[in-house]
């Protein structure tokens, strides 16, 4: 349901106390993660004899993994060349028993600052073993150069690179300043939390993931902050009783609309509809609700007040109402008027406590912080903002929210304790449990107007049904960004209409949960 994303400070604590509690020899653990690299690259080449292969290898363990994997290459009769980063006396620990074994078998080795790649011909298999979760800071110079000869090489060879590609910052993702554009990358034992970030998509190629033999009890007792949502997520969602009521589907009330946006609205209540929700009520001002209807038999409506605006005693109409809802869903068109704030307002003083927060009721709370604490501490409400959304909060710019996500959004956290969804490629959700959970979807299908209208619905409608707020958000967000990467195969260059998906959401439901993906990260590929 979620996998582990260790930082590579998280990652170093749990491969410390590996050895200096379990006395498990690094060389084993290097010997384990070469194998599984191995047996990667067997997966991609049916018959490795007779095929080149030039092996990268960098100052420290990372460079030890690809010194033991050029040994399974040669056993298999595959033609090896290792180039290393520093002089070989230099070579210690693991690194340097690898490294002995090699050199005992004669595997071709050569010094990388004074290789020429000129000489190069054509090559089948380069392995990245530059750089793993050591890496820091900005790439020296050198490593520039070797990164750049490993790409343009790649371009006609395999590239495979071994924990994380060399250059990309494991906590952030980012190339820094160049990174390896790999084919496939293995992670050992987890992948890192920086590869789960959108900036290291196109680096990364096929992510798989490969135990390498750290005991589980060393990561239950020191669990990581980060996780990326899997597919038996999906498996929340049982199959319904044939003899089911559509009150047991959950109640949600949406909040939203007004003239100019009554679209907004009805895509929310869209989602909660085809997410499940037994019943959808619309309440909104009265004129727009009576035009709503009518297109939309499936949406019950409360008509409030008369005309199409907002007005503060509309609330009154609805307060004793609320409590027959299961959720309410709040903000989507509703639009920003003084008058609607004040309706608003009124709404807080009397919230339902599975509330979610979207769209124009964000405006409200980010521009007033006495209407935050209102709600903050509670566990059952969510806010779901997009970068721009959340940018308010911190009165600062989306592209500065989004060069930082992860630290808006612990600030967040930290100041309100609200469960709270960051959207945006590789939406992140950030809940009341303190732990941070990272879509694995970052897809363009999901970029269109009205896209995050239907998350909320979807959200809401699940917390309708009687998830957990914080279950319901992962299980929304993984269930909306499968439906956006479905929707890329029928629609590679866009266009799709968030209408359809929502439409899409139970099929993609159908065929999607229950799948066996094995060590592989779902569409990360
Ligand atoms: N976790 C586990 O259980 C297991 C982990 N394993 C593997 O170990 C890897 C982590 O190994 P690690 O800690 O030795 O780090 P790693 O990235 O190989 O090298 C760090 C060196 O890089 C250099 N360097 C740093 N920044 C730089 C820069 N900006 N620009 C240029 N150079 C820079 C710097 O060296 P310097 O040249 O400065 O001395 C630094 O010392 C991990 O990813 C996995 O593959 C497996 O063996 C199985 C068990
Ligand atoms: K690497």
């Amino acid at each position: 349901m979620y996998l582990p994303l260790p930082t590579p400070q998280e990652m170093a604590a749990w491969d410390k106390r590996s050895m200096d509690d379990f006395d498990l020899r690094p060389e084993l653990l290097m010997e384990n993660a070469s194998r599984e690299a191995f047996s990667q690259i067997k997966h991609r080449f049916a018959d490795l004899a007779g095929r080149s292969a030039l092996l990268f290898a960098g100052p420290g363990n990372n460079g030890g993994d690809a010194f033991a994997l050029a040994r399974h290459l040669w056993i298999s009769g595959v033609k090896v060349m290792t180039l290393h980063s520093k002089r070989l006396k230099e070579y210690d620990g693991a690194s340097g028993y690898h490294l002995s074994v090699l050199r005992k078998l004669e595997v071709p080795y050569a010094h990388l600052s004074e290789y020429n790649f000129d000489f190069i011909r054509d090559v089948d298999i380069i392995v990245d073993g530059l750089l793993g979760t050591g890496f820091t800071g900005e790439l020296r110079q050198d490593y520039v150069d070797w990164i750049k000869s490993i790409n343009k090489m790649g371009e006609k060879a395999y590239v495979i690179s071994l924990d994380i590609p060399s250059g990309i910052d494991g906590i952030t993702g980012e190339p820094s300043p160049v990174a390896v554009r790999a084919d496939d990358t293995v992670a050992f034992e987890e992948a890192k939390l920086g590869l789960m970030q959108p900036e290291a998509r196109e680096y990364v190629g096929c992510l798989s993931i490969k135990k390498i033999g750290i005991p589980q009890s060393i990561k239950h007792d020191s669990p990581p902050e980060h996780y990326v949502l899997d597919v038996d997520i999906l498996d929340r969602l049982v199959i319904p009783r044939r003899t089911m009521h559509k009150g047991e589907g959950g109640h949600v009330l949406v909040l939203g609309g007004s003239q100019a946006l009554s679209g907004a609205a009805v895509l929310t209540c869209l989602g909660a509809l085809r997410a499940g929700a037994g019943l959808v009520t619309l309440a909104c001002p009265a004129d727009l609700a009576r035009q709503i209807r009518c297109g939309w038999p499936e949406i019950m409506t409360i008509p409030l007040g008369e005309g199409f605006d907002w007005r503060r005693e509309m609330f009154s109409q609805l307060k004793d109402e609320l409590p027959r809802f299961d959720s309410v869903v709040v903000g989507p068109g509703m639009g920003r008027d003084d008058d609607t704030r004040a309706f608003f307002c009124d709404y807080l003083e009397n919230v339902h406590q599975r509330t979610l927060f979207d769209a124009d009721a964000l405006y409200f709370l980010a521009g007033d912080d006495s209407l935050m604490q209102r709600i903050s501490r509670s566990s059952e409400v969510i806010l779901t903002p997009h970068p721009g959304e959340m940018a308010r909060f911190f009165h600062v710019s989306a592209a500065q929210i989004n060069q930082e996500r992860s630290r808006f959004v612990r600030e967040f956290s930290e100041k309100y304790n609200v469960n709270l969804v960051l959207k945006g490629a590789s939406t992140l959700i950030s809940g009341v449990d303190r732990h941070f959970y990272i879509s694995p979807f970052a897809t363009s299908n999901l970029a269109v107007g009205g896209s995050g209208d239907v998350l909320a619905g979807i959200i809401g409608s699940l917390m309708a049904q009687s998830l957990s707020t914080l279950d319901a958000a992962s299980l929304g967000v993984y269930w909306h960004g499968l439906a956006g990467k479905d929707l890329e195969n029928t629609y590679p260059f866009r266009g799709n209409l968030a209408r359809e998906i929502a439409d899409i959401l139970p099929g993609v439901l159908a065929r999607y949960k229950g799948k066996k993906v094995g060590d592989r990260v779902f569409f990360f590929c």
